[in-house]
């Protein structure tokens, strides 16, 4: 294992998506499957709008009846629909929203009328063509067609679809169990007591609140000791986990403990390290028992190494395992704020911030400094082995908000 290639960030995305299968499907609450997958494709139960409406406040005349004058007959407001007949001549003043009457084939917006008593007389311009101002019947869509498609994310906007559709509860995976290991001699629980030799844990609380945000159910243990037994242990006390995800131990030192750990538990590693910086030493390792699979990420220690590696590889398996259609970050096009030195041999993931418009590339870039990942809200992916970039040149984003998906 130690002598085989790094693999590139793509291969080896490929090769942990491919080891895992969706959970199992449970019907939840609407507003408990937010942020979410759809497990399965979802239908219209009902027509929207279920009838003609006014796009526009005005009035609802016949066909053929666009200049007027008009007497007006009665009003259809939003909720309470006018139920009579509409007789050539006669107008209904109609407000936005609501049912047009059977009889109406147009609306002319009241700002183009002028009333006068019960009488109407067009000032401005009749609707061009008559039906502009109208929604009509199943506009937006039609009972029984598909309105979400199976693993879609669930946003507020695809909820209210959801709702507009007819639908009360949506199916869903069911939500990963994660379990988070801090390993290291050297970490501190308590950051308040934190002697010079020490570094406070906090790439465990890190892990768990970037899975926590895709509302997975996720666990600490630790810090755990540099001993295999320790290890060994954490693992076991694992067993219900879907995924396990560990800090820390990933490299090749004498304390690196983590994969020798894994042998010991019974997993088999499927790869250890790839072509990018930070993140090199990660590892995935996958342990059957009982016709079930936890799969295990071994994510390095440094804590920007340890996000970069979450945001490639932790936030897409969770996704995938609750059936994410998408599950990889999305990446974008921005322009350099400033010129950049030639890269070295791993593709490299710089942490920058994007004004909307162009990137700045921090100047702090060791994989130990949380400051300058804080202060950023973008990845710029810079390949391996590239020249210097000038100020203004394209570079390949990716926005740390949401995990980079959209
Ligand atoms: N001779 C070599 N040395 C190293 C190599 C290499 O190829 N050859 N790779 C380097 C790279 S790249 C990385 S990344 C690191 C990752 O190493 P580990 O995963 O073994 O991480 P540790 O050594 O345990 O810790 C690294 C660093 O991070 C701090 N840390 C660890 N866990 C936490 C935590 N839970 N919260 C906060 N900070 C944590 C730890 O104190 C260390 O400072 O290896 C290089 N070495
Ligand atoms: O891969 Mo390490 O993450 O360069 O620091």
């Amino acid at each position: 294992m130690n002598g085989s290639a790094p693999l590139s960030l793509e291969e080896a995305q490929a090769r942990l998506l491919a080891l895992v299968t969706p959970l199992s499907i449970e019907r939840v609450d609407i507003e408990g499957a937010l942020g979410r997958f759809l497990a399965e494709p979802l239908h219209a139960r009902r027509t929207q709008p279920s009838a003609n409406l006014s796009a526009m406040d005005g009035y609802a005349v016949t066909a053929g009846d666009m200049r007027g004058p008009w007497r007006i007959a009665g009003e259809s407001a939003a909720g309470h629909p006018y139920v009579g007949p509409l007789s050539q001549g006669e107008a209904v003043r109609i407000s936005t929203g609501a049912m047009l009457p059977p009889d109406a084939a147009a609306v002319i917006i009241q700002e183009d009328l002028t009333r006068e008593g019960a009488n109407l007389i067009l000032s401005g311009e009749p609707p061009a063509p008559a039906h502009k101002h109208i929604r009509h019947c199943g506009m937006d869509f039609a009972q029984g067609v598909e309105v979400l498609p199976a693993g879609l994310h669930i946003a507020p906007a695809q909820m209210a679809l959801a709702i507009a559709a007819g639908h009360t509860h949506l199916p869903v995976h069911r939500t990963p169990r994660l379990t988070v290991i801090d390993s290291g001699d050297e970490l501190a629980s308590d950051p308040e007591r934190c002697a010079p030799h020490q570094v406070p844990a906090s790439n465990g609380a890190m892990l768990t609140a970037m899975a926590r945000s895709l509302g997975v159910d996720a666990r600490r243990i630790g810090p755990v000791p540099d001993t295999i037994k320790a290890i060994t242990s954490a693992f076991e006390a694992s067993a219900d986990a879907d995924l396990i995800v560990t800090s820390g131990g990933a490299s090749v030192g004498d304390h690196d403990l983590i994969r020798p750990a894994l042998e010991s538990w019974g997993a088999g590693i499927d790869f250890w390290r790839v072509a990018i910086k930070p993140g090199k030493p990660i590892l995935v390792a996958t342990r059957d028992v009982a016709g079930r699979r936890q799969i295990v990420l071994g994510l390095p220690g440094n804590p920007v190494s340890s996000y970069v590696t979450a945001y490639h590889f932790l936030l897409p398996v969770l996704r995938a395992m609750q059936g994410a259609a998408r599950p990889l970050p999305m990446r974008l096009t921005a322009r350099l704020a400033m010129p950049l030195h030639p890269s070295g041999r791993r593709r490299e993931f710089l942490r920058g911030w994007w004004d909307g418009e162009n990137v700045t590339v921090s100047p702090l870039q060791d994989s130990g400094a949380l400051s300058s990942l804080a202060a950023s809200n973008v990845l710029v992916d810079r390949s391996a082995l590239a020249g210097p970039a000038q100020a203004g040149e394209e570079v390949r984003i990716y926005l740390l908000q949401n995990g980079g998906i959209a």
